[in-house]
C-alpha cells in the first residue's frame, strides 16, 4: 500500500521535498477557510491580551496540513514551537521534560495525539487546564504530590482519528478545527504555487489535470506534480502541457478521478462478485486481500467524499456513480 502513488501517507524520502514546500503564513496557506477564519481571530485576539492561544486539536485524513497548520500558528503567535508525537512520548516524565522547558507563549505540537498513553494522557489534564504538573515525590507511605507551575502555553494535537481521543482529552481543548478535502480550484492553485516555488512551467489545464486527479489532498497533488515534471523532461521540454500531464497520470496509472488500481479492485470486486450487494469490511477485506484498517482509514474516506461508497447497516455499497465510473451496469434493483 505504501508505494502507491496516492498514498496520502507521508512517503520516505518526502520529508526534506515537504519542507521547503510548506506555507509559513496563514495568508500563504490556501483553502480551509473555516478553519483559518478562526483561527486567525484566535490569534489576533490573544496577541492582543498577550495570553497564550488556547489549545488548538486539528483532526482530519493524512496530507490536508495539520503539520503545516501548526508551524503556521506558531509563526503567527511569534512563538517557539516544540514538535513531538504521540508514541514518541513513552513515559510521564518525557512528557513533564518537554513541559517544563517550554517557555510563556510556546506552542508544544503532539501529532498522532491520540497515540498518547494513558499515564502520560493524565499528566497532560492538569498541564491543559491549569499549566501546572503533578510529580510524586517519594515512594511508598511517605510519597507525597507536589504540585509544580507551568508557564503558559499552548497545546496543538493532530490527529487522523478524533474518534480514538479519549471524551476527558478532547474536552479539554478549546478549538477544534476539521480540516476538510480540497477543492479541485484550491488544489490547482496549490500545484501552481508549488511550480512556481519549484522554478517548473506549467499550464493551467495542466495544474487542473494533477488537482482533478489528487484526491483532494496538497500531499497527493505535490507527489504528482513532481512525477509529471520528471516525464515532461524527458519526454517534453520541461514544459507541463496538458498533453504531457494527461499522458504522465495515464502511465502513472492515476485514473481522472484520482483512482489507482486498488481502488479499481476494490470497486469491481463489489460490483461484480458481490453482485451490487451490500458487502461487509472483513469480508471486502479478505477478497482484495488488504487489511480491514486500511480500507476504513485510507481508501474508504475519498471514495465516499466523491459519493462513489456507502456504508449502509448491512455493509458498503458502490453507487451508480462509481459503476458509471468503472463503466460496469448498474443492478437495477427494483425490477
Ligand atoms: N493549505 C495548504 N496550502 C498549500 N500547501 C499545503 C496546504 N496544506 C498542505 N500543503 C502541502 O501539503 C504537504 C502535506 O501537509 P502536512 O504535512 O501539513 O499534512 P498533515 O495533515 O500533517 O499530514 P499527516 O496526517 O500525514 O501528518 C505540505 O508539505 C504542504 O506543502
Ligand atoms: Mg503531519
Amino acid at each position: 500500500m505504501e508505494d502507491r502513488i496516492i498514498s496520502a501517507n507521508l512517503m520516505m524520502d518526502e520529508h526534506v521535498a515537504e519542507l521547503s514546500l510548506r506555507p509559513r503564513y496563514l495568508s500563504e496557506y490556501i483553502g480551509q477557510t473555516k478553519a483559518k477564519e478562526n483561527l486567525k481571530v484566535y490569534i489576533e485576539a490573544a496577541k492582543l491580551r498577550k495570553e497564550a492561544l488556547d489549545h488548538v486539536l486539528l483532526y482530519g485524513p493524512p496530507g490536508l496540513g495539520k503539520t503545516t497548520l501548526s508551524n503556521i500558528i506558531a509563526n503567527e503567535l511569534g512563538v517557539n514551537l516544540r514538535t513531538t508525537s504521540g508514541p514518541a512520548i513513552e513515559r510521564p516524565g518525557d512528557l513533564a521534560a518537554l513541559l517544563t522547558n517550554l517557555q510563556e507563549g510556546d506552542v508544544l505540537f503532539i501529532d498522532e495525539i491520540h497515540r498518547l498513553s494513558r499515564a502520560v494522557e493524565e499528566v497532560l489534564y492538569p498541564a491543559m487546564e491549569d499549566y501546572a504538573l503533578d510529580i510524586m515525590i517519594g515512594k511508598g507511605p511517605s510519597a507525597r504530590s507536589v504540585r509544580l507551575d507551568l508557564p503558559r502555553f499552548t497545546l496543538i494535537g493532530a490527529t487522523t482519528r478524533a474518534g480514538l481521543l479519549s471524551a476527558p482529552l478532547r474536552d479539554r481543548f478549546g478549538v477544534v478545527s476539521r480540516l476538510e478535502y480540497y477543492s479541485i480550484e484550491e488544489l490547482s492553485f496549490i500545484v501552481s504555487r508549488t511550480a512556481d516555488l519549484l522554478d517548473m512551467s506549467i499550464a493551467g489545464e495542466a495544474a487542473e489535470e494533477i488537482a482533478m486527479r489528487s484526491r483532494g489532498t496538497p500531499r497527493i497533488a505535490n507527489r504528482l506534480l513532481k512525477r509529471v515534471r520528471d516525464f515532461a523532461q524527458v519526454r517534453g521540454d520541461g514544459i507541463i502541457t496538458h498533453d504531457i500531464a494527461n499522458a504522465a497520470l495515464e502511465l502513472l496509472q492515476v485514473d481522472p478521478m484520482g483512482l489507482d488500481y486498488i481502488d479499481h479492485k476494490m470497486l469491481r470486486s463489489m460490483m461484480t462478485s458481490f453482485a451490487g450487494r451490500p458487502v461487509g469490511l472483513d469480508t471486502l477485506a479478505a477478497t482484495i486481500g488488504e487489511e480491514s484498517q486500511t480500507i476504513e482509514d485510507v481508501y474508504e474516506p475519498y471514495l465516499m467524499q466523491i459519493g462513489f461508497l456507502q456504508r449502509t447497516p448491512r455493509g458498503r455499497i458502490a453507487t451508480e456513480q462509481a459503476y458509471r465510473h468503472m463503466k460496469l451496469p448498474y443492478p437495477d434493483r427494483n425490477p
